[in-house]
Order: C-alpha cells, then sequence, then structure tokens
C-alpha cells in the first residue's frame, strides 16, 4: 500500500529523453503528490506515452531523474510499485483470462485476485475465452485487471478507455475511481477525452512539444485563468494577439486568442482586472485546455505543490547510465 511517510508519488527533476529522430520529453520538472488522479494531456506526439514509459522503467531517461514514492527509477525497487497500462496491451494472445490472471498472481506476491476478477466479471468477459479473441476494449478490462490486481501504488494508464464504448467507459472510469480511493493508489492517466478526465481527475499534467506546459490541481489551475470576451480591434487581423483591443496584450498574460465575428475571445492568466467593458468569466476545463493545446509556446503554469525547485534542474545523466537518488533525496525530502 501507498507509503504514508512520502507525500510524493512522482518527483522530475530535468527529465528528458532523447530517441535518434530527436527530443521527445525536454527539461520536465514537477511533482504530484500520492494518492492524486492526473490526466496527462497534450497532442499527438507530445511524449505522454514517452514519460509513462520511463515511469514503467520501460525506458531509460536520456537526461534528469525520475522518483517514484521516493524511489529513484533506475532502482529495481520502483518497479514493484508501479503498473502500465499501455496503448498496445501486450497481453500473451494464446493465454485464456483465466490463465492470465493466474500469471499475474504467479508474478506479484501482494496479488488481489478478488480485485482482478471484479473488473474482468463486471465486463462479462469470459474467464475461459483465449486474449487473442477478445475485442479491443475486453483486451483493455484485462489489462486493467492484471494492473489492479498487481496492487500497484501507482498506476500509469495510456489511453485507456480509447477502444471502450461510452457505457463501457463509464462503469469501467466509475469502478476504476472507486479501486484507487479504496487503496490510496495514484493514478496517472493519459487522455484525449476531456470530458472523460473532468469526471475523474484532480490533477494536470500538460505536455506539449515534449515540455511542460501546466501541472497542478485543477482547482486551483482553472480559477487561476479568465475567459474573456469583447469587441475585436476592427483593424486587425483574425488571428494572434493582434485581435485583441489596444493595450490588452501588455496588461495582461494572454494565453490564446481568437476573433469570431466581430468578438474576440481571450484565455488570459488571472491578475489584472480586465476591466467593466469585458465580459469575464472562469472557464472550464476545457477551454483551459485548449486554450494552452492551441498555443504551445504560452508561457507554463506550475502551482507551488506541484513545483519542484530549480537547484537540480540542470542535473543530467547520459543515456543508459544508472542514476542514484542521492543528491536529489537531499533537495527534495519533505
Ligand atoms: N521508439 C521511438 N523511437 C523514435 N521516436 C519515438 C519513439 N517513440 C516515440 N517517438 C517519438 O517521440 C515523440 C513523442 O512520442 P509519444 O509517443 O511519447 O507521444 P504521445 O504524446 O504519447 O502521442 P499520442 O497522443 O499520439 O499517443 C513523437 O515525435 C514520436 O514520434
Amino acid at each position: 500500500m501507498t507509503d504514508d511517510s512520502y507525500p510524493y508519488a512522482l518527483e522530475a527533476r530535468g527529465l528528458g529523453k532523447k530517441y535518434l529522430r530527436g527530443l521527445a520529453l525536454q527539461d520536465c520538472s514537477f511533482r504530484l503528490p500520492a494518492g492524486t488522479i492526473t490526466a496527462l494531456v497534450g497532442p499527438n506526439g507530445a511524449g505522454k506515452s514517452t514519460f509513462l514509459r520511463i515511469a514503467a522503467r520501460l525506458i531509460r531517461p536520456s537526461t534528469g531523474r525520475l522518483r517514484i514514492f521516493g524511489t529513484d527509477v533506475t532502482d529495481a525497487a520502483a518497479l514493484d510499485r508501479v503498473a502500465l497500462v499501455d496503448q498496445d496491451k501486450p497481453l500473451y494472445k494464446g493465454f485464456t483470462v483465466a490463465e492470465t490472471l493466474r500469471l499475474g498472481r504467479e508474478l506479484n506476491p501482494r496479488w488481489d485476485q478478488a480485485a482482478a476478477e471484479r473488473i474482468v466479471a463486471a465486463g462479462q468477459v469470459p474467464f475461459d475465452a483465449k486474449v487473442g479473441t477478445l475485442s479491443g476494449g475486453q483486451r483493455t478490462r484485462v489489462a486493467l485487471a492484471l494492473a489492479f490486481g498487481k496492487q500497484a501504488e501507482l498506476l500509469l494508464l495510456d489511453e485507456p478507455m480509447a477502444d471502450l464504448d461510452p457505457l463501457a467507459r463509464h462503469e469501467l472510469s466509475a469502478l476504476l475511481i472507486a479501486e484507487a480511493a479504496e487503496r490510496g493508489t495514484t493514478v496517472l492517466m493519459s487522455s484525449h477525452l476531456v470530458s472523460e478526465l473532468e469526471e475523474m481527475c484532480d490533477h494536470l499534467l500538460v505536455l506539449a512539444g515534449g515540455r511542460l506546459r501546466m501541472a497542478g490541481a485543477t482547482d486551483e489551475l482553472l480559477p487561476a485563468h479568465l475567459l474573456v470576451t469583447g469587441l475585436a480591434d476592427p483593424g486587425a487581423r483574425p488571428a494572434g494577439d493582434g485581435v485583441l483591443p489596444p493595450g490588452f496584450a501588455e496588461r495582461h498574460t494572454v494565453i490564446d486568442s481568437r476573433v469570431t465575428g466581430r468578438q474576440f475571445t481571450a484565455l488570459i492568466r488571472a491578475g489584472a482586472d480586465p476591466g467593466d467593458q469585458y465580459n469575464s468569466a472562469e472557464p472550464t476545463l476545457e477551454e483551459v485546455l485548449l486554450g494552452y493545446l492551441r498555443s504551445p509556446g504560452a508561457p507554463s503554469l506550475i502551482t507551488p505543490d506541484t513545483a519542484v525547485t530549480t537547484a537540480t534542474t540542470a542535473t543530467t545523466a547520459p543515456a543508459g547510465t544508472t542514476t542514484t537518488a542521492t543528491g536529489f533525496r537531499k533537495d527534495h525530502a519533505a
């Protein structure tokens, strides 16, 4: 179960990954409090799967460090505490569902057979069916059953609901939240389905172009922004800051702006009052996410509970080397 004495499930400092084709992740620094359910959001190719695969020890970071409940990810001890449900859901096609769960039981000393069976049974997946004959959604269910059976403290889910029908998605999300809440499991899940994220997640991590754009609790991030609408500058081009009234971009940190007809809409950081001549309201999660996804160059926002001090973010480890937690622990122990 979760180590109550260690407050952070994940702590990344200057984390980066370089593939032969280029950088997939660069200089990511943040921490996620234990017990949170976090949405990992970003456009295609943003680096989400790369981050999840580093956290699951499937690939090594090229730079920086990642700690899992205080243990460096390069330490094999971190593996017992983490389960990843990968986009590809690699399972043995020739095994039946029951044999797959038996394998899980034999490989994991803390195996919870009842939890694993509950997840399979809720989808009426036959225990004697071969995995290779299951639909994509049924395979997802078996992969989630394996992850929950393992009783991992940190559950990493890479687009877990993508191939589920809406009913199954709804039922499985509820089951997942209930199971996670009962055990205090920390969940980090990537998804493109904002409605699903809104229901399930209390924290957000937004990546774009391999860089961290936003991190924090949703109930802090949303009030940190305002969605402002008003009359667009009539002489302006219909794109970018040009649509905004004169001086607006100088007075506010503008994340994204658009024009529809004669109206502009701007997502800005809350702070200076935009004034009575505009309508302003707290944006929804979808409006904030769309704003950051549309404007990858916008200034990033990392809330204090997810920020790490920058003193050691420059620490790097060459690809393929084993890092130790020593300096990191010193700076970071709560
Ligand atoms: N094994 C690999 N070798 C080379 N490049 C890779 C590899 N895996 C990923 N990449 C590249 O790294 C970048 C990030 O990929 P990643 O799969 O992490 O993105 P993602 O955010 O999960 O995207 P999606 O939403 O499409 O799943 C992409 O440009 C991708 O092409």
